[in-house]
């Protein structure tokens, strides 16, 4: 009786009574489930807890943003193991915001005590070229471009729409404030995602704004990061179930794994919170750890997803079930592994892990959702492990398989969400070895003009579906 009566009321400062709340030092662009179980978690389980907080911006809708805020930016965390859950009410979040609240983002990047960006847009969110160059001729980067460059004068709903284009007005404010250097965080799953986001940023300001450009290259740092924690979406299962345990309503939980990791890279010139307390590791060189991750844990999702969508599955561990997609799973490990330096990273155990992980049964992480932006993730994901392979003069089936998978699954798939959608319809309507090396290229130009590469991507199809 007593929780039922809880239930009726909402988790927020009032219900769930909290110490002083503390200083926003943090903004993070790409309100998300990621970000809440992974940097925002961190935060709250450093010893430097008190000293700094987060102000979250969305990135495409005001959804998120008015849950949490709600909450006064509370929310449960749900630690899923293959046996149980654990919970846990983070409050690093002291401010959750729409996106285009511009005035406010502008603010918050004009004040000294701003130190950190922080950034979860998703990789499609930067708007790179295949080269790793800003898309300059994306429409919303050509608008975002525009609205940079009357930004003394914005009309009251105008301004950039895209993060990277907030980010760089909000940084034309700081430069003008002389509120000094400041560090930028990419938590997105790119490869060297402190070179890509210097790429966004950097590009949107030349293009803009030279003199931006120029104040960034001298007072930006940009940091590299390796994110690791398997957040799938949360379900309206998963609020039943904190209801449940807490006696409180929860609109904003986070469903996640007990693992976790965070690789970083980089100065931070105002300081930073005490992440290595909850476990973060600082490093010189990030680029294996990446290349271990990007590879190993989001290669074999992206393989899962399209072979196991294509044989009935739905999520990751019912893939794996499948011996087929298992065994593809390791012949891509194998060949993924021979170009990482095996035993520093200790290969073999990170593997074990990973099937652990993966089989969680609890964690229901759905291969559709993975499956969006392939043409972005697989760049990343299994065309480096296809080219080390081709270039020791072996024919990368296992990495092969991961493309021919993709150009399987978009063949069939009722809808498709991707960067390059239009590239991919238009492929759509060639046939044969045109349609699959017009594919390709929306991928990898240069894989599409390799004759061996595009048979052995055709002949790969026929086992997916078998
Ligand atoms: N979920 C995970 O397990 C996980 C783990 C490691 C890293 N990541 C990284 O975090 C990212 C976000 O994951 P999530 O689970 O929080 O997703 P999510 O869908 O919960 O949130 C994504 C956020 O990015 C914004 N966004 C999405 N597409 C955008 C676009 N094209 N332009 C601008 N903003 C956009 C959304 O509005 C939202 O604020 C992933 O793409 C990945 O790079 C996720
Ligand atoms: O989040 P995405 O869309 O980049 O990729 C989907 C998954 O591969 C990814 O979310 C992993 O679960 C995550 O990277 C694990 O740390």
């Amino acid at each position: 009786m007593e929780t039922q009566q809880r239930a009726q009321r909402t988790l927020n400062a009032q219900t769930f009574p909290l110490p002083k709340r503390p200083p926003i030092r943090i903004v993070h662009l790409g309100l998300g489930a990621f970000h809440r179980a992974h940097e925002a978690w961190y935060t709250w389980k450093a010893d430097s807890e008190a000293e700094w907080g987060i102000a979250c911006f969305t990135g495409r809708s005001p959804a998120a943003a008015t849950a949490l805020a709600s909450q006064d930016g509370l929310y449960t965390l749900i630690e899923r193991s293959a046996t149980g859950d654990t919970f846990q009410v983070v409050s690093s979040i002291v401010e959750a915001r729409d996106g285009s609240e511009l005035a406010r983002l502008r603010e918050l990047l004009r004040a000294e005590t701003t130190a950190v960006v922080t950034l979860t847009i998703t990789e499609a969110g930067y708007h790179l070229l295949p080269n790793g160059a800003l898309d300059l001729d994306q429409p919303a980067v050509a608008a975002d471009i525009q609205a940079l460059r009357q930004s003394e004068d914005l009309p009251d709903n105008g301004g950039p729409s895209t993060p990277i284009g907030r980010l760089v007005l909000g940084l034309g404010d700081r430069m003008s404030a002389r509120a000094g250097e400041i560090a930028i965080v990419c938590c997105d799953n790119l490869a060297d995602n402190a070179a890509a986001t210097r790429n966004a940023v950097f590009g949107l300001a030349q293009a803009a704004d030279p003199p931006l450009a120029s104040w960034i290259a001298e007072n930006v740092s940009f940091v590299g990061t390796s994110v690791d924690r398997i957040t799938p979406r949360t379900t309206d299962a998963d609020l039943d179930i904190v209801r449940e345990y807490l006696g409180l309503e929860d609109h904003s939980p986070v469903v996640t794994e007990p693992f976790t990791n965070w690789i970083l890279s980089g100065s931070f010139p105002m300081g930073r919170p005490a992440w290595e307390d909850a476990g973060a590791v600082f490093v010189e060189n990030l680029e294996p750890y990446e290349n271990r991750k990007l590879w190993l844990l989001n290669g074999a999702h992206s393989l899962l997803a399209y072979t196991g969508l294509q044989r009935g599955h739905t999520t990751v561990a019912e893939a794996l079930l499948d011996p087929y997609c298992s065994r593809w799973v390791q012949e891509f490990w194998d060949e993924a592994e021979r170009n990482l330096p095996s035993k520093e990273l200790q290969i073999s155990a990170y593997r074990a892990a990973l099937l652990e992980r993966f089989s969680n049964k609890r964690i229901s992480h759905q291969l559709s959702q993975i499956a969006a932006d392939g043409t972005h993730k697989l760049r990343m994901r299994a065309l480096p492990v296809i080219q080390a392979e081709l270039s020791a003069g072996r024919p990368a089936t296992g990495a092969m398989r991961v493309i021919s998978a993709w150009l399987g699954w978009v063949q069939g798939a009722e809808t498709i969400q991707d960067p390059a959608i239009e590239a991919i319809r238009a492929a759509l309507q060639q046939d044969g070895r045109k349609r699959t090396e017009s594919l390709t290229a929306t991928i990898d130009q240069q894989l599409a003009q390799d004759p061996s590469a595009l048979e052995l991507i055709e002949k790969l199809a026929g086992s997916v579906r078998s």
